[in-house]
């Protein structure tokens, strides 16, 4: 059997709350299911800073480069707000995604049909949604240099960002995208904005190339990002895959985290490419959303977006995909029978707090 090593780095805020559910889940798995899954745990974000004043040691960032997948919970919260730029919460996972060249991120917005009622936006435009935006990871204004803020000497300072793409960077994440639709509706949308910004133009460019090459079975639109965004809001279920560059697809995917009825219900896989020789990718699954601190210490985060992710890391880490369709159903059947933690909660629905949350799936699950 294929090793199943996985790195759990919980980090901040609900990142634990919402990883203990998974804990459970992967050990009912191998008590109950043989699933052989070996676990073992590092510091990620704020905790990592007050351990080791970095925000991944390098110990931890090599146990995730041996990893055959990390779980990743999230990072940051206001205790670290003053701390130096460079080691700041948010520069553990940045490393993590840089170092482990993690260039694919698929977010997969699904709009469970028992939540098609409470969404913010109205039933018929997000019912039956399943939608997949890829991001680019690992390049654009994240990494682009020059990345500084200069004393201008006059009393003004100067801040300044650099988003840079080469055309491999646009080639492979587009192909990620179109093999990924042929899967699905067979319909990309490209979006950026070439319009004013010269990656843009670039971007534009080499998806058409690599479209007309290798994929002129799939469908593709382009669409500038803005208008991207009204268009998520206004009609999402036009979308089956949205391709687009790390910053764009950072705010679109929160948008399509909505349509689904809360942030707290993204999951998200983030791949590199396939090894030459094992085929193996290195991956890293993680919620979309963040540490929340508001809500941190309440048990009351929702722990789909985390236990959804752990069933995308079975799917595409270890081709577990009947075990991730059965999760899959098991969160659906667990909405379907009324129970709701306070993010999704609805008039007559019962409220639950993010253990009970995480024992209903796991229970319907080995059901
Ligand atoms: N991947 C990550 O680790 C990640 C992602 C986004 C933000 N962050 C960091 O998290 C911190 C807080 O950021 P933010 O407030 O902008 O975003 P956030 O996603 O943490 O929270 C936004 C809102 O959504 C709610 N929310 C988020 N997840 C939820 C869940 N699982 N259940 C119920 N409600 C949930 C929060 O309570 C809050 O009201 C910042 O330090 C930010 O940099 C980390
Ligand atoms: C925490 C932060 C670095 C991260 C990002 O901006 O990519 C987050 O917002 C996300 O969506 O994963
Ligand atoms: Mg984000």
């Amino acid at each position: 059997m294929a090793s199943k090593n996985l790195l759990l780095l919980a980090g901040d805020g609900i990142g634990p709350e919402a990883m203990a559910e998974v804990k459970k889940l992967i050990v009912a798995m191998n008590d109950k299911l043989g699933s052989g899954f070996i676990t073992d745990e590092g510091l990620v974000g704020g905790c990592a800073y007050d351990a080791h004043g970095a925000a991944i040691s390098d110990a931890d960032m090599a146990k995730a480069m041996a990893a055959d997948a990390v779980l990743f919970g999230a990072v940051g919260g206001p205790k670290w707000d003053a701390v130096p730029y460079e080691v700041r919460p948010e520069a553990g996972l940045l490393r993590l995604r840089k170092d482990m060249e993690l260039f694919a991120n698929l977010r997969p917005a699904i709009c469970y049909p028992a939540l098609a009622a409470s969404s913010s936006l109205k039933q018929d435009v997000v019912e039956g949604l399943d939608i997949l935006i890829v991001r680019e990871l690992t390049g654009g204004v994240y990494f682009g240099e020059p990345k500084q803020i200069i004393d201008l000497g006059n009393g003004q300072k100067r801040g300044i960002d650099t988003q840079v793409y080469d055309t491999f960077e646009i080639e492979r994440i587009s192909g990620v995208a179109f093999e990924l639709a042929r899967t699905r509706r067979n319909h990309v949308t490209s979006m950026e904005k070439r319009n004013v910004m010269k990656t843009g133009v670039l971007w534009n460019e080499v998806v058409t190339q690599t479209h007309k090459a290798r994929y002129a079975d799939v469908k593709l639109d382009h669409m500038l990002a803005d208008a991207g965004g009204m268009q998520l809001v206004r009609w999402p279920k036009q979308f089956d895959v949205i391709v687009t560059d790390n910053l764009f697809g950072d705010m679109l995917s929160d948008i399509a985290a909505m349509l689904t009825g809360s942030i707290g219900m993204l999951p998200s896989a983030s791949l590199g490419a396939p090894d030459a020789r094992t085929k193996k990718r290195k991956a890293l699954f993680e919620p979309v959303h963040g540490s929340a601190p508001d809500i941190a210490g309440k048990g009351i985060a929702n722990p789909i977006a985390m236990i959804a992710s752990f069933a995308m890391c079975m799917r595409y880490s270890f081709g577990m995909v009947a075990e991730a369709d059965r999760l899959e159903s098991a969160i659906a059947a667990v909405l379907d029978q009324g129970l709701r933690t306070r993010d999704i909660l609805s008039d007559g629905m019962t409220e639950v707090g993010t253990t009970e949350m995480g024992d209903a799936i796991i229970a319907k699950f080995l059901g």
